[in-house]
């Protein structure tokens, strides 16, 4: 059994908990009184290279990264960073996440947030934007093909933007075909955990020019998102050198300079 498919049996074991204390009626009349969704897809298009940043506990390869008591105070400093997104894991066993950090996550910051997890049914669709979120991951190695499509469909008719994630060249076809308008490309490899930041480079030009394209995982700093930028990347999504530094705001700003640098080649501007 991969990785992926370990964190999925246990994504959908805290899901059927989840499902049985909570119906999906009263979570749609959550999801009716959380404030209206953001446009995930604006905050990423525009000039230069945005930065995603995202909220990580721990995850399967390094396990502990960091014990993030105060999530929302985190989240705020990649806002004053100038972070266009923030990415809040909601995977409890394997990134130490919940939704009760993405619910104060939202409440504490402007800008667009993003639920980042396994997502398997429209249930956790629901619960996304009951907890605040505008935008929602789909990873197309957890998908069928019949699933993912109607899930991107599910997350547009609720207002969340899906970001759906691919990691080669038929999975990006899949993507694309699904109706994907934002596609993330992910540098490491579900399944094995291993980080290939060439991936970026050779999936990107598969991807039609109106398609966002997000770079994620494994940007260490400013040369990283130039690389991906250089790539064709409108975006790119960090994690763990954020939440293990000592100044998480300084590095974003650090990045969001490098993103907005004139001399940058990218995917539109
Ligand atoms: O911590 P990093 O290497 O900066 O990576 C962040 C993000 O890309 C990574 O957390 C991620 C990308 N896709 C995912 C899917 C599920 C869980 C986590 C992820």
């Amino acid at each position: 059994m991969s990785v992926l498919d370990e964190i999925i049996d246990g994504v959908r074991a805290d899901l059927a908990e989840r499902q049985a204390r909570v119906s999906l009626d009263e979570l749609k009349e959550r999801a009716a009184k959380a404030p209206a969704a953001k446009d995930g897809a604006a905050a990423l298009r525009g000039d230069g290279v945005k930065v995603i940043c995202e909220v990580k506990r721990s995850s399967p390869s390094k396990g502990a990264l960091a014990a993030i008591a105060d999530p929302a105070g985190l989240a705020a400093d990649y806002e004053a960073g100038g972070a266009a997104v923030i990415s809040v894991l909601t995977e409890e066993r394997r990134f130490g996440g919940s939704l009760a950090d993405l619910e104060a996550v939202r409440a504490k910051v402007d800008v667009p947030v993003l639920r980042k997890d396994f997502i398997v049914t429209s249930y956790q669709l629901w619960e996304a934007r009951a907890y605040g979120a505008d935008l929602a991951l789909l990873i197309v190695a957890a998908l069928d093909q019949a699933a993912l499509e109607s899930l991107i469909e599910r997350a547009e008719s609720i207002g969340l933007t899906p970001i759906v994630e691919v990691h080669d060249e038929e999975e990006a076809e899949r993507a694309v075909d699904a109706g994907a308008r934002v596609v993330g490309v992910n540098a490491r490899d579900l399944k094995t955990l291993k980080v290939d930041r060439s991936v970026f480079e050779r999936i990107a030009p598969e991807l039609p020019d109106s398609v966002v394209k997000i770079a994620e995982s494994g940007v260490r700093g400013p040369h990283d998102l130039i690389a991906y930028a250089n790539a064709g990347a409108d975006a790119v999504l960090v994690g763990e050198s954020l939440v293990t530094g000592r100044d998480p705001k300084a590095a974003v700003s650090d990045l969001v300079a490098a993103g907005a640098h004139p001399a940058l080649r990218h995917g539109r501007g």
